[in-house]
């Protein structure tokens, strides 16, 4: 029963076109951001508000008849949903393109079924099925990507189906002596976190995405969360993973580490269903915290900002949440929160010979209020040669309270007419500023004309001893070809990171970062990802056109 509400719910937010049921209703733009926002990136004072799902067209199902039959005799009929409603709900991502397709009734591919099998050996089964009749498979779990990788590219097989692992949402295990839970690939994080909590555990994995990706599918796309300075990537705490292949079961992960040949996991990890469904995953998990703290400070630039984030990571001492934003950013939040009054801060700022506000986000997370002071000192202690403003705890507490409102503020945004679209990077620390400033350049170009004047902001999240990640977030007015607009300017920063940074530091590559790969990991990296795939899925039904072209 718990299964079909879930299930359900996924269904009516995707197909909205939004985050949430409620939409731009669910977010908190008062009337006075808007006017900010308008004048900042010349914008007129239209709505464009999502259009109801009944205007999208909807072809008619390709599933073979004795293949359904025989998936229906495997997973039951009732777990093989054909009817428009299931098979839109799982038409694609998150992305801004995705939505903007949902609410121009553009065309975007529809699988022909919707499978929701409830073990992890009929998943394997499914695959075997499949393969039989040539029908691509595309494992689904959140739906949340922002690359097409859940896309339902057909890469000419008779039909495609969206393998959804809402009903794999099981705790298999957990040993706590070795710090270790057995989740099902299809737990969404809430519920991970929840069963967790009541032993006592915390995976610490919080992405802005966290209210609806799931377990397998961070595996799949190597994502990072909010906190990856103090817990990891995602990457970092898998132990094993369970994988259905059209070859068969595929286990991984028997030690902490080994020197058995290179590590396979991590073939699997960032597999984006083209090489596997992920049906289980052995997390590593931490103490639940007993302490946290989340406070604000302000930087006087980005270079200053960048040198203190460095610095931090470098000796040691990163804040779980270590977040910087630059000048645009820390403009925006400001302007857009509400709570700030920013012409009074900004002199409040200036009066401490601040000029170029950069706000610095930092969050500990400790087993005791003494662990969370000889950190919280620790870090402090690392900027003490840095000029920096305290803001305080309420703004760092309040950055905690909202760190999952961005995609509610993306849905109002859409609805007001507004281009808002993010990417991300990383590089090394010697090119870090550089790249950021060739990425804004390109974007800047590219999406300004006439009396439109975009605001592109940047953010590191995710620091490292030798190099962070860039977090893009682009706002601008929405041009009547949206697509292309996006399109265009997606493409400008591509070109401009290739070769300089990755092109994906946590979205994966799914269809829209293929053009850069190469440049990447070069021909023979291509090679190998073919030739792993010939491996375990010689018929090509995993995923087609994702990760690998
Ligand atoms: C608003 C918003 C904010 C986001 N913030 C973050 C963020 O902070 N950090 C971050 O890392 N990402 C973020 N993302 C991107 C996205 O949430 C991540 O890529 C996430 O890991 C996807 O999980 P999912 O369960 O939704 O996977 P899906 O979107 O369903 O799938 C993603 C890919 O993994 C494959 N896949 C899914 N499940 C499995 C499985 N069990 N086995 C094999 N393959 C599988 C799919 O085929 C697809 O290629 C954000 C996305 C949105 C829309």
């Amino acid at each position: 029963m718990c299964h079909t509400v879930s299930v359900t719910g996924q269904i009516e937010h995707t197909l909205r076109g939004s985050w949430t049921s409620s939409g731009a209703a669910a977010a908190h733009l008062s009337p006075t951001s808007m006017r900010w926002l308008r004048q900042r990136i010349g914008l007129t004072d239209t709505t464009t508000p999502a259009m109801p799902s009944s205007l999208l067209e909807v072809p008619g199902s390709a599933l073979p008849q004795d293949a359904r039959a025989e998936l229906e005799a495997l997973v039951g009929a009732a777990n093989v949903l054909v009817d428009d409603a299931a098979r839109l709900g799982r038409a694609g991502g998150m992305s801004y393109s995705d939505l903007i397709r949902r609410r121009s009734a553009a065309e975007f591919a529809v699988p022909d079924a919707v499978l929701l099998p409830g073990e992890a050996e009929l998943v394997q089964g499914v695959l075997e099925i499949c393969s039989q009749h040539d029908i691509a498979v595309v494992p689904f779990g959140g739906g949340t990507s922002v690359v097409g990788g859940v896309d339902a590219l057909r890469g000419g097989k008779r039909a495609v189906v969206a393998l959804d692992l809402a009903r794999l949402d099981r705790l298999v295990s957990l040993d706590p002596t070795s710090r270790i839970a057995v989740l099902q690939a299809g737990m969404r994080a809430p519920e991970a976190e929840s069963l967790l909590a009541a032993h006592g555990f915390t995976l610490g994995h919080f992405p802005q995405s966290f209210e609806r990706a799931t377990i397998g599918g961070f595996a799949a796309t190597r994502s990072a969360g909010q906190a990856s300075s103090g817990y990891g990537r995602f990457e970092d705490m898998v132990e094993g993973v369970r994988v259905a292949t059209p070859r068969g079961e595929w286990r991984l992960g028997v030690a902490p580490a080994s020197a058995a040949g290179p590590d396979l996991r991590q073939l699997a990890v960032g597999s984006e269903g083209a090489l596997g469904v992920i049906t289980e995953v052995a997390v590593r998990v931490r103490p639940a915290p007993v302490r946290s703290r989340y406070e604000a400070l302000v930087v006087d630039g980005w270079q200053a900002g960048s040198d203190a984030v460095r610095e931090l990571a470098q000796s040691h001492n990163l804040a779980d949440v270590t977040r910087l934003s630059d000048v645009d950013e820390t403009e925006v939040q400001f302007a857009l929160s509400g709570g700030l009054k920013s012409r009074a801060l900004n002199g409040y700022l200036r009066a401490r010979g601040i000029r170029k506000p950069c706000l610095l986000i930092l969050g500990w997370d400790a087993p005791s209020r003494r662990e969370l002071g000889r950190r919280r000192t620790a870090t402090l202690r690392a900027l003490r040669d840095i000029r920096t403003v305290s803001l305080g705890r309420a703004v760092g507490e309040s950055w905690k309270a909202g760190r999952f409102s961005g995609p509610r503020q993306r849905d109002a945004l859409l609805d007001k007419g507004v281009c808002v679209e993010t990417l991300e990077t990383a590089t090394h620390w010697g090119e870090l500023s550089e790249l950021r400033s060739a990425v804004r350049t390109a974007l800047v170009r590219s999406l300004r004309s006439g009396a439109n004047r975009p605001i592109v902001m940047c953010h590191v999240s995710h620091a490292y001893e030798t190099g962070a990640s860039l977090y893009f977030t682009v706002l601008t007015p929405r041009a009547e070809n949206a697509l292309e607009q996006w399109q265009t300017a997606k493409k400008a920063a591509g070109d401009a990171i290739a070769g300089r940074g990755t092109i994906s530091h946590h979205h994966a590559v799914g269809v829209d970062h293929q053009p850069w790969l190469e440049a990447e990991i070069g021909g023979i990296g291509n090679e190998v990802l073919a030739a792993a795939k010939r491996a375990v899925d010689p018929k090509g039904i995993l995923n087609p056109g994702k990760l690998l072209s």
